[in-house]
């Protein structure tokens, strides 16, 4: 967002360490803000968060690098010092390493009498701020700097990190080496990549982002940054239902999903869409499934294909029937299912999401990559994706916003990578990383549920991306109410589905957003969490 759309409503923007950097220079250079001004914005926000708890800031150790984080560090130890806190600074590192603000603010700190100190007793503290590193470490952490990182996480102190936890990749969420486990942790200006990402949202604990005067360069477009979801967003976004809409107009969804054992998949894929505003269903299914689908689901209209007797004169009335399509829960991949779901990417012009078995079925037939809509969402978890790339889990994982770029570039297609932080990116360059959501919904039939409510979005947005990032942040909330029904551990796919009302009710009503970002907030909201 540009300073002069702060609040418009536009999605939480979310950075890498280098354009962090690049942000800040943009803030010196270009709109002329001193450096030294951004800094002692950084470190009151800090401050500010410190004095939540006022009661832990008994005795207060600082401990700092050699760059701008450390020096982000001095300046929070000043001014504790100067509101009568008792606090020490410590610095590490030699003294020809640090950067001109790290001397300045030690310069600064030294006539104001703060306490400097070399070799800290660790325990005597009730809060450790730590400003070792921030966006600038570069490689592992190790010799004294990883001892004291040790130190500091054996404290029973509360742990505040300083923008990014020391030790953790600002860019992917990794431990490089070793890192604070911080309890709290003040970023500025933006979001950065490896706090949203797992396991770096864990270590980085509840996380304030703190305004301290750098924007977004004006007139950036929207793929320049990547953004995460917020309940601004839903209600910006959502499309409203006409009052005097008819079941047509709130769209028709054509499900290509359950084979014979997997009847559950495709219930709980058009059940998922019903609840999220479509206006009519259809299942085209194996015969086996017609009574348990009327029977668990009599809203939905059902077409029935027996084992060996794929009827494609059926799809085809089907697909020109409807104004979505979603293939893959439950379909299986035997030589039907593989030549209905390649007769369906034949015959169809129209918005496709494409999950799980068509995924499997997509990934041993490359070919038909030439085949695909001009709206096509794909919504693999890492092991799919795996399939169809021939990337190791492990790659995708330690790259997702890469890897679903690339995939998305090269299909142009949406993809929607899921994980427990899925990542969503667009041929156009833009991406979205997803913050709602809880490890209950690593539980079976969650995806299905959000190809459902991906293709109910579909069917009436303007912007198929926007859906599709839409979808995932609604889905995580619905998951978010559902673990607050039955907990992580108990809740089920349908629980997600059961909890779809109260979250679409939520669009326009403010009181159940607590639940949903994962302990971050911006600071300095009215509402503090949301
Ligand atoms: N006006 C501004 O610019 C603003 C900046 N702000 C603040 O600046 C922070 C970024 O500052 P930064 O760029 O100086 O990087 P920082 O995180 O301090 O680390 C770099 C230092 O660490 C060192 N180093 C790296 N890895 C290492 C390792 N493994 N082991 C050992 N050493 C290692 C590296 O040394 P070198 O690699 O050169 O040997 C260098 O000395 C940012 O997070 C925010 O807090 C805010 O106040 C807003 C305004
Ligand atoms: N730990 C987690 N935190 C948040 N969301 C999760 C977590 N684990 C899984 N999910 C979400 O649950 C869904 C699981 O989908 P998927 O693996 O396709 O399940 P299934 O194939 O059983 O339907 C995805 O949307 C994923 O993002
Ligand atoms: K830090």
């Amino acid at each position: 967002m540009t300073c002069g759309e702060k609040e418009a409503g536009r999605m939480k923007t979310v950075v890498s360490s280098v354009q962090a950097k690049e942000l800040d220079q943009y803030a010196i250079e270009e709109m002329k803000m001193p450096s030294l001004i951004l800094m002692e914005r950084a470190a009151l926000a800090v401050v500010d968060a410190l004095e939540k708890k006022a009661e832990t800031l008994k005795c207060v150790l600082v401990v700092c690098g050699t760059g701008n984080n450390g020096a982000d560090g001095v300046a929070v130890g000043r001014i504790l010092h100067l509101k009568g806190y008792d606090v020490n600074v410590c610095c590490l590192g030699e003294e020809q390493r640090y950067s001109p603000e790290l001397r300045q603010q030690l310069e600064i700190a030294k006539k104001y009498c703060v306490s400097l100190v070399n070799n800290p007793s660790w325990n005597e503290y009730t809060t450790i701020v730590d400003a070792i590193f921030g966006v600038g470490l570069s490689r592992n952490v190790t010799g004294f700097y990883l001892e004291a990182i040790k130190q500091i996480n054996q404290t029973f102190a509360r742990k505040v990190a300083v923008d990014v936890p020391s030790g953790l990749c600002s860019d992917s969420g990794r431990i490089l080496g070793h890192a604070v486990r911080a309890d709290e942790t003040v970023t500025f200006a933006f979001l950065k990549k490896g706090l949203c990402l797992y396991p770096g949202c864990e270590w980085a604990g509840e996380t304030c982002v703190a305004d301290i005067g750098i924007y977004e360069r004006k007139n950036e477009t929207p793929e320049a940054y990547t953004h995460a979801v917020e309940w601004q967003d839903v209600r910006c976004l959502l499309p409203k239902r006409a009052e005097n809409g008819n079941k047509g107009s709130f769209g028709k969804v054509l499900f290509l999903a359950g084979s014979r054992q997997m009847a559950g998949a495709a219930y709980l894929c058009a059940s998922a869409c019903l609840r999220s505003g479509a206006g009519m269903v259809k299942i085209h299914t194996a015969q086996e499934n017609r009574e348990i689908l009327q029977t668990l689901l009599p809203e939905a209209l059902l077409s029935t294909y027996a084992e060996g007797q794929a009827d494609f004169q059926m799809l085809k009335e089907d697909l020109e029937w409807c104004d979505v399509v979603a293939a893959g829960p439950g379909l299986g991949q035997g030589p039907q299912e593989c030549s209905l779901l390649q007769f369906l990417l034949e015959n169809c012009a129209k918005p496709l999401v494409l999950d799980a078995d068509a995924l499997n079925l997509f990934g041993k037939n490359p070919h038909w990559a030439k085949k695909l809509p001009k709206t096509c969402v794909f919504t693999p978890h890492l092991m799919e994706m795996s399939r169809m790339t021939g990337k190791t889990l492990e790659e995708i994982q330690r790259e997702p916003f890469h890897s679903a770029d690339e995939f998305a570039k090269r299909h142009q297609v949406i993809c929607v990578l899921k994980d427990a932080r899925t990542v969503i990116a667009v041929p156009d360059g833009r991406s979205w990383v997803n913050l709602s959501g809880n490890s209950g919904m690593a539980t079976a039939g969650s995806g299905d549920v959000l190809t459902g409510i991906t293709a109910a979005l579909l069917a009436v947005g303007e912007d198929p991306a926007h859906m599709a990032a839409l979808a995932v942040y609604l889905h995580g909330c619905a998951g978010d109410v559902a673990c607050g029904r039955k907990g992580d551990r108990s809740m089920t796919a349908q629980d997600i589905i059961g909890a779809l009302p109260e979250v679409f009710k939520r669009g326009v009503d403010k009181n159940g957003e607590k639940q949903s970002n994962k302990g971050i907030y911006i600071a300095g909201r009215d509402c503090a969490k949301f």
